[in-house]
């Protein structure tokens, strides 16, 4: 372990591989400034929750992760290759509001299409049995095939997980995955999480607001404010022990509802 100059433990570069390694990224949109020099990195199998203001530039973070926005200067390496061309190693599962629930498709044509890369019109029993165990895997077996459009916000999410993990990514990536679930599917959902946190293997970026979320997944925090990285530590650095520890053992009801974190969100 070595610390930042603010004091906050960062991870050691040269104990374990780097998955995502991001170097004084910047990117400028239409003259402004969006991201500013933004550096950290992520080790193989960490879990790092992104964090910060409604538009401090998270999201236009993970698009120049996922390859779909160049960065104005600096870069991104997934396993030590330029972000587009580790893209194949990259699981993304996006917001919930991003997708058309009316899309008709069944869980496990959206699993078998991950796996193929084109829409699967007639699916094969090895499809069939590996779309099962990445479900299960996630805890959502009984939803092989059922359609998305009848699905709970939480359960959609499993569905969405699933696909995500079905090509064994070393980078998964999260955007705000449980707004605007019910309590009760953000609770379960979390749990999963929580065990994908526990995998030495996946590394994750989990970009959210909420304090449970933070408490029971991450295993680092990187802190954006106005596309600049103003905190990269330890959960219990960035939260105060004190609230940290209470949360960790069982997030509270209260917690699960709380969009913010911080205390300078809404
Ligand atoms: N294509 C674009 N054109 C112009 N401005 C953009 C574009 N994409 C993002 N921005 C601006 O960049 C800033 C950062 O946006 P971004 O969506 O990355 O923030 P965020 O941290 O993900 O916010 P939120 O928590 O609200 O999702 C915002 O001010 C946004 O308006």
């Amino acid at each position: 372990m070595t610390t930042s100059s603010r004091q906050l433990t960062i991870p050691d570069r040269t104990s374990l591989p780097i998955v995502l390694d991001a170097k004084q990224v910047s990117v400028v949109i239409e003259s402004r400034v969006i991201l500013h020099d933004v550096s950290f990195w992520i080790p193989k199998g960490e879990f790092v929750c992104l964090c910060g203001p409604n538009g401090a530039g998270k999201s236009t973070f993970l698009k120049t992760v996922l390859g779909l926005l160049k960065p104005t200067s600096g870069t991104i390496e997934i396993l030590g290759k330029p972000a587009h061309e580790g893209r194949h190693a990259v699981g993304y599962v996006p917001q919930r509001k991003s997708f058309d629930r009316d899309f008709p498709a069944r869980a496990i044509d959206l699993i078998v299409a991950s796996m193929r890369g084109t829409w699967p019109f007639r699916i094969t029993d090895q499809e069939r049995e590996r779309a099962r165990k990445v479900l299960r895997r996630v805890g959502g077996e009984p939803l092989l095939d059922k359609p998305i459009a009848g699905l709970s916000g939480g359960e959609t999410q499993r569905v969405f997980l699933a696909r995500a993990l079905v090509n064994d990514p070393a980078l998964l990536i999260l955007d705000e995955p449980t707004a605007g679930v019910d309590v009760k599917g953000r609770g379960e959902f979390l749990d999963v999480l929580a065990e994908v946190s526990a995998s030495d293997e996946l590394a994750a970026i989990l970009v959210t607001h909420n304090l449970a979320a933070i408490a029971r997944t991450a295993e680092r925090v990187v802190y954006l404010t106005d596309g600049h990285l103003t905190a990269w530590g330890l959960p219990h650095e960035l939260l105060g022990r004190r609230s940290f520890e209470a949360l960790h053992d069982g997030a509270s009801a209260r917690a699960l509802g709380s969009e913010s974190a911080f205390p300078d969100e809404d």
